[in-house]
């Protein structure tokens, strides 16, 4: 009869990121290497650019932050070459144990869906993240062979619920009390029970914009909370939102929140310790519910 085997299960993506945002606190820096910023680092647009303004990021800020976010169509428009960076990004960040959400934004109907899965979620894929966001317009449920595949492989993923931009009202407040963004909150959940009955935080997170505010949360009878899996806060700084704003509007699920910015830091390199400082001010600034 074989021996059993009693490898320890890898941790949940749910786990390993409660255990950095209580390490390190609750802030994401975002990856965007936008042209205008390249061209302020004194780097060229071109691929060796980015990589060196991709590896200067996590250099500097790796051990600040509990999560680096590259934003993948900024690597995208460089091609093939750009894919190769974002790659030599991932493995990196993994050698040096800081984990990644991979930007992407991806939907699709299940049998593609189950083809971008397998890029950013299986263990071995060159882009492979600890996490990806998602894009639910073709249904929450499109979305499973991504669910599966990150529970499986001790990984995660982001829905867009409530979006930083303006122009998401039009989609995701409709319904009113039953709100696409609510339901799309309410899967979250479902999928996050086993979780929540472990006394852990889920791997199925949500995107709710830093800017969205209290009023809206309230209108749409979001619950935050009952999602029990983390909720990637995007707006910090170059888009107007506050630590404060945070605070004001994820009431009971603010522990959850894991706040994201990019330019408002991104701006203070490619000198290392002014990122160090940048990181450390918008720390500073989540300190209305990061304790
Ligand atoms: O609702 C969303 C979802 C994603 N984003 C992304 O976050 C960063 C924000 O960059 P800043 O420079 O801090 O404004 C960017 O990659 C967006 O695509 C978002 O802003 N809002």
């Amino acid at each position: 009869m074989p021996e059993p085997d009693v490898r320890p299960l890898p941790a949940t993506f749910g786990q390993r990121l409660r255990a950095a945002m209580s390490a390190r606190g609750p802030l994401c820096v975002g990856i965007d290497p936008h042209p205008s910023l390249l061209s302020a680092w004194g780097l060229n647009d071109d691929a060796g650019g980015l990589e060196r303004f991709s590896l200067t990021v996590l250099d500097a800020v790796g051990e600040q932050a509990a999560a680096l976010k590259p934003q993948v169509a900024l690597y995208e428009r460089h091609g093939s070459a750009g894919l190769a960076v974002l790659e030599k990004l991932l493995t990196a960040s993994a050698e040096a144990g800081v984990l990644t959400i991979a930007d992407a934004k991806r939907g699709d109907i299940g049998s593609t869906m189950a083809a971008y899965a397998d890029a950013w979620l299986r263990d071995g894929s060159p882009l492979a993240a600890d996490a990806v966001t998602l894009s639910p317009y073709l249904g929450y449920g499109s979305l499973r062979p991504a669910l599966d595949l990150a529970a499986a492989t001790g990984r995660g993923v982001f829905v867009l619920a409530l979006t930083s931009n303006p122009e998401g009202a039009s989609v995701q407040h409709v319904g009113g009390a039953e709100s696409v963004a609510r339901r799309i909150a309410e899967s979250a959940a479902a999928d996050n029970a086993a979780a929540r009955g472990a006394g852990e935080l889920g791997s199925v997170g949500l995107v709710v914009g830093a800017t969205v505010g209290a009023d809206v949360m309230e209108r749409l009878g979001l619950d935050l909370a009952a999602v029990n899996g983390p909720l990637l806060a995007p707006g910090l700084g170059a888009q107007g939102a506050t630590g404060d704003d945070i605070a004001a509007a994820f009431g009971a699920a603010v522990g959850n929140v894991l706040a994201t910015s990019s330019r408002d830091i991104l701006k203070a390199g490619p000198d290392t310790a002014a990122l160090r400082e940048a990181t450390e001010r918008t720390l500073a600034g989540l300190s209305a519910f990061s304790g």
